[in-house]
């Protein structure tokens, strides 16, 4: 044992107790009797001196049966010492005496000491060492001493420089991989408190950074959250603003109501309304055939558009009835609706067909507004944006991009005209986003951008803010309501504030 400097010695009194011929006496190191006759029975260490208390201490070792004392010599020793621990080997664990006795050989390998220290008598080493064959040595240690060293019986511990660098019970003794390398090189050989900083270490690697990453990919995935909702956010005033550039358009289709003199006069009507509370936004009016030349008369062209309902998919000649785009446009009209549910429905007109409709109008300078729009059945088979894509595919999609700035659309969901029902301003929007996201794709975002998307269907003054507020909803096509002036009006205002 190294003793610091400045550090007294402890002195230790070790007492063993010997046996001959039936009688028990204590002896000291100092009167240990070299008469063999004297059997061991056991021993005691007690403090007589305080002093500087090592790693190690209320500890002495005589060696077996010779009664020397080795202790000096262990504790001090630069090597690695196992000591194999067994206050009792009467009541030791043999399970693991192979084990045991493969660490010894490794010890005589490598030149460490090993010991196996108890407090038992003579008679019961001499049954260990038959029992297991052990052939290391054994020293007397008190067994008290014993006992507070390592719990297991057998336990092992390892000493270096009177320090103890590792323990193990008896169920945990080194295995035997852990014995392929000398202990300098080795875990085992590691003075516990490296080992225990390894474990930290193990834990830092094994618990802490993995939390560490999970708190770090929880704040990630937090603030990639609040980015996506400051991005959703700004997606919505960036639409709010591109909305703000783009038309805004409330367009009338009376279809087929009101003869010439009630057209008339409720274009007069509507035009006098508007003289005097401008609109916010484009007003149209597209009215049957007859009466647009008349209509187009009294009304201030600045304030009210004027466009037809229909126009025929041929250029002119003999088509009985048709009323060419031509035509349409010599009355003073700029807009013709095609593509109308009630058109493609009862008239047959064709995706083809209306192709055709739109580039006849489109070449005579009229401005097309084209309905868009699924019936009930698909909508409850969720197949609405496949119905959609397919009706503008099917008559846009040949457009230049030039042309295609002459196009107005009108959402218009089947189940919703004249029917009272309404789609909701949501509904209404996602359809609106999905639309202008197609036009994207295929026109490009300026286009998409610049189109203006009218909602048609039970559109009512008392609906139509909720739904113009939507950030792809630019207007509406009115039906039933574009009848009456005041509930045309009513729709009109929904764009002032
Ligand atoms: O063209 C207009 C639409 O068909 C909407 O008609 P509605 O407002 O009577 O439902």
């Amino acid at each position: 044992m190294v003793v610091p400097e400045g550090e007294e010695e402890p002195e230790y009194l070790t007492t063993f107790v010997l046996e001959k011929d039936g009688v028990k006496k204590e002896f000291t190191t100092e009167d240990y009797p070299e008469d063999t006759a004297w059997h061991f029975v056991e021993s005691r260490t007690v403090l007589v001196k305080e002093g500087y208390v090592p790693p190690v201490h209320d500890f002495s070792i005589m060696t077996w049966p010779d009664g020397e004392d080795i202790t000096e010599q262990v504790l001090s020793d630069k090597g690695y010492t196992f000591l194999l621990i067994s206050p009792y080997l009467e009541f030791a664990d043999d399970s693991n005496i192979d084990r045991i006795n493969e660490l010894y050989d490794y010890c005589g390998e490598h030149g460490y000491a090993f010991y196996c220290l108890t407090a038992s008598g003579d008679d019961v080493i001499g049954r260990w060492q038959d029992l297991t064959g052990a052939d290391y040595p054994f020293g007397i240690t008190d067994e008290i001493t014993l006992k507070t060293i390592v719990r297991s019986n057998p336990g092992l511990v390892l000493l270096k420089e009177g320090t103890v660098y590792n323990k193990w019970s008896c169920n945990n003794l080194p295995k035997e991989e852990d014995l392929n390398v000398p202990l300098e090189d080795g875990e085992l050989g590691r003075l516990q408190s490296a080992s225990r900083m390894m474990t930290t270490l193990r834990v830092v690697l094994w618990f802490l950074v993995p939390l560490f990453v999970l708190v770090f990919a929880d704040r990630i995935w937090v603030g990639s959250k609040m980015y996506r909702r400051m991005k959703h956010k700004n997606r919505i005033i960036n639409l709010l603003k591109r909305k703000e550039m783009r038309k805004k358009i409330v367009a009338g289709n009376w279809k087929m109501n009101l003869n010439l003199q009630e057209g008339v006069a409720l274009a007069t009507e509507l035009n006098a309304a508007l003289a005097a509370d401008k609109p916010n936004c484009d007003v149209v009016i597209c009215t049957p055939f007859i009466h647009l030349a008349s209509v187009a008369a009294v009304l201030d062209a600045q304030t009210i558009g004027l466009g037809a309902e229909n126009c025929a998919d041929k250029e002119k000649g003999a088509y009985t009835g048709e009323v060419s785009a031509e035509m349409v446009k010599s009355t003073g009209a700029q807009y013709v609706i095609l593509g109308h549910s009630e058109r493609r429905a009862y008239y047959g007109e064709t995706a083809e067909i209306l192709k055709e409709k739109v580039n006849l109008a489109l070449a005579n300078g009229l401005k097309v507004i084209f309905c868009i729009g699924e019936v009930l059945e698909e909508r409850e088979a969720d197949k609405q944006n496949e119905v959609v894509k397919a009706q503008l595919a099917g008559s846009l999609f040949d457009l230049t991009a030039e042309q295609f700035s002459n196009i107005i659309l009108a959402y218009e969901p089947v189940w919703a005209i004249g029917t009272g029902k309404t789609a909701t301003a949501e509904q209404a929007e996602e359809m609106h986003a999905f639309i202008r996201t197609t036009i994207a794709e295929k026109f490009g975002v300026e286009a998409a951008e610049n189109v203006s998307i009218l909602y048609g269907g039970s559109c009512k003054p008392s609906n139509a803010k909720e739904i113009f507020a939507k950030p792809d909803v630019d207007g509406g096509l009115i039906g039933g309501a574009a009848l009456k002036c005041a509930d045309f009006k009513g729709i009109i205002d929904a764009w002032k504030a």
